[in-house]
């Protein structure tokens, strides 16, 4: 038996480090990232859940964390991963600068920001070919803006601003939307919020909704319950991340590199949108590829020092912590899905 799978004392860790870094850009309304670094017998863990998700919903982003810090992670079949960048709703310059500093291959590109009009989405993406060249991918992430209508429309214009769209992610939120979606256009679909917060994952592929699978080690549970995901979704799998720093990234890239097959670039070149890491020598793309570490990299005392938060916040967060141990099913046979 493991030993996230038996009653788990939070005193059994070595150490708790509140942290707040800045984001670089706004992401998905988040100004700012902070969690929870841990450290445990077997290395360091990251708690992060985004503000606005409930105890219930932070519960596998713990067993996440403690899988770091008591287990190892599965042998892994590769040794790097090549990712996309990611390019937040920003104007086409900074679009265009994001991309040609990456060194990526394969570009992300956030549409449908709300508030902004159809137009910047455009700009967005001519942008962003222009950047990458004939030979790289561009693909979109439409965080389940859409009807189905609209996402029609949109996913054939936005393949043509961008010469031709490797997949569009979750353009509609529920998993019938996108079966009709994907029924109608010649893009590929790839299925992200769908199968993060899913109950069961595999209605995406029974359903026929997608072409590609998003998972996330961190929300999932662990690198282990996300390749049990992966493996019974029957799809390509992307890895994607939920923008930790270089300590929680470990075990999304302890992922990908255990995954079987690994046919499309992941999204784990995040520490980039993050201004700051915890860790000195942070998990950054080199030319488009990150390494597949064994365990998640030790964090840096001096940075950690710099990015404690005022005392209120890290008291919210031990709170948070303690309350959602007090949620997390005890045993697998517990839990949904
Ligand atoms: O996939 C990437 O390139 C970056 C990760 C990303 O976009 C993301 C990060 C945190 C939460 C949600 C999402 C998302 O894919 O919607
Ligand atoms: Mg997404």
């Amino acid at each position: 038996m493991c030993s996230t799978d038996r009653e788990l004392d939070l005193a059994e860790l070595d150490a708790v480090r509140v942290y707040s870094l800045p984001m670089r850009t706004r992401f998905r309304g988040v100004t700012t990232r902070q969690g929870v670094l841990l450290s445990g017998p077997a290395g360091w863990g990251e708690f992060c859940p985004f503000e606005d998700y409930s105890d219930a919903d932070s519960a596998p982003w713990l067993r996440t964390a403690l899988e770091s810090c008591f287990e190892s992670w599965p042998e892994p079949v590769r040794d790097a991963v090549p990712v996309n960048c990611t390019v937040p709703a920003v104007d086409p310059e900074r679009a265009h600068r994001i991309v040609a500093d990456s060194g990526c291959r394969t570009a992300k590109v956030k549409v449908a920001e709300a508030g902004q009009p159809e137009s910047a989405d455009i700009e967005r993406l001519v942008a962003v070919r222009a950047a990458l060249g004939g030979s790289g991918a561009v693909r979109v992430d439409a965080n389940a803006a859409w009807d189905t209508d609209t996402a029609v429309r949109r996913i054939r214009e936005l393949d043509r601003a961008a010469s031709g769209l490797e997949y569009v992610e979750q353009p509609c939120p529920t998993v019938p939307e996108l079966a009709t979606v994907r029924r109608r256009v010649n893009v590929r679909i790839a299925a992200d919020e769908s199968i993060r917060r899913a109950v069961d994952p595999l209605r995406v592929a029974v359903a026929e909704a997608a072409d590609v699978a998003v998972i996330k080690a961190t929300p999932l549970g662990g690198v282990r319950r996300a390749l049990r995901v992966a493996d019974s979704c029957g799809l390509p799998c992307v890895v994607s991340s939920a923008v930790e720093s270089s300590v929680g990234l470990a075990a999304q890239l302890a992922l990908a590199g255990a995954l079987p097959d690994l046919p499309f670039a992941c999204g784990l070149g995040t520490v980039a949108l993050l201004d700051g890491d915890m860790v000195s020598d942070s998990l950054l793309p080199v030319n488009g590829w990150l390494p597949v570490p064994r365990r998640a990299p030790a964090p840096s005392p001096a940075l950690v020092a710099a990015a404690t938060p005022p005392a209120e916040t890290q008291h919210r967060w031990l709170d948070r912590l303690r309350r959602v141990h007090d949620v997390m099913p005890r045993r697998e046979a517990d839990e949904p899905g």
